[in-house]
């Protein structure tokens, strides 16, 4: 098929001398929280049992679904169809940097820096900055379908930022302050059908940057997290989005959220896809962990701090190393 990138020529040396990755088919099933937003705009007391629900999920899991989260089912169901439409063209005419008219290196698959199998992606993304957005002219219906998600989506972000950030007594207009609507982005994620399932994964383990990021996926399993020790599989739940804490609420937070670790393994017969949104602050946003009572897990830093740690350990390491890069405990 002339859409699918050269997966197996980019990872062919790393099959040929590689141990098994373990997973499937141990990998045991869960349902994640499931938290109703509609809570929020019941009674005081109601809506006081939501927030804490989603502090508690926020710091036992670092993850969680929401149902009631407000972006309809239509507008769900055109990314994913607009999402299929983009993904299916040639692969030639989507590394060509013009190809919806984009940011450069918006377009990545595989991993050019991976060092092993275990850092490979068997998956294609397109990143797309809230910035790149008015200049999709030339491809309407995606533009407008991306359009209407991020209107929704945004909201919903800030406001479970913002509900995140009392418990911590983080005043409400942190956010406003240090995420201006363009310094978010989406990626639109496909995983092709991988036929060494059993050895790479579609996504390889990393944590989010990001405050926080919501995802919407498809019916097709694949996503799994890190807790208590295994790996978990996150159980595809139509109504809902799932939410996960990103690097930077972690470190806001002092570590009472956690950014957990989290990947996609592939399958052998179906394509799979995702959409992402993370909501990030600008570049010279200063991240500084918050409490009264305990000392800082994190030093300060800003984002492009962080970015520039993360390029250099990708470039020397083939990964991110992440927040343990800025820990006071880090020896
Ligand atoms: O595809 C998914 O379900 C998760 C995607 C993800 O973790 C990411 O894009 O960072
Ligand atoms: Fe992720």
């Amino acid at each position: 098929m002339d859409f699918e990138p050269p997966f197996q020529g980019a990872c062919k040396s790393f099959l040929q001398n590689t141990t098994k990755i373990n997973k499937h088919p141990e990998v045991e099933e869960c349902e994640l929280p499931v938290i109703d937003l509609s809570h929020l705009n019941f009674d005081p007391m109601n809506r006081e049992k939501c927030i804490n629900e989603i502090a508690e999920a926020a710091s036992q899991w670092g993850f969680f679904q929401v149902v009631n989260h407000g972006i309809s089912q239509e507008v769900l169901n055109s990314i994913k169809d607009e999402q299929k439409k983009v993904f299916h063209q040639p692969y030639t005419k989507k590394i060509a940097q013009s190809f919806l008219n984009l940011s450069p290196n918006s377009y990545r698959w595989g991993n050019p820096q991976a060092t092993c199998l275990r850092q490979f992606s068997w998956s294609e993304a397109f990143h797309i900055s809230m910035a790149d957005i008015p200049s999709m002219n030339e491809h309407k219906s995606l533009r407008s379908t991306i359009e209407a998600f991020v209107k929704n989506v945004s909201d919903l972000a800030k406001s479970l930022a913002e509900i995140l950030a009392q418990p911590l007594g983080i005043e409400s207009s942190y956010f406003k302050e240090n995420c201006p609507p363009r310094t978010s982005f989406l990626r639109l994620n496909r995983y092709s059908p991988c036929p060494f399932s059993s050895q790479v994964l579609g996504l390889c383990s990393h944590t989010d940057t990001a405050f926080l990021t919501i995802v919407h996926q498809d019916e097709v399993h694949g996503l799994e997290l890190f807790h208590g020790g295994r790996w978990i599989g996150v159980k595809p739940n139509p109504e809902a989005l799932v939410v996960n804490i990103g690097d930077l609420f972690e470190a806001l937070s002092n570590g009472i959220y956690k950014s957990i670790k989290h990947r996609v393994v592939t399958n052998q017969e179906v394509e799979r896809f995702s959409v992402a949104y993370f909501y990030c602050p600008s570049f010279d946003a200063v991240i500084q962990s918050r409490s009264t009572t305990d000392p800082a897990v994190y030093k300060r830093f800003t984002l492009r701090e962080f970015k520039h740690q993360t390029q250099r350990d990708v470039e020397e390491l083939g990964e991110k190393v992440g927040l343990s890069r800025f820990s006071f405990d880090r020896k």
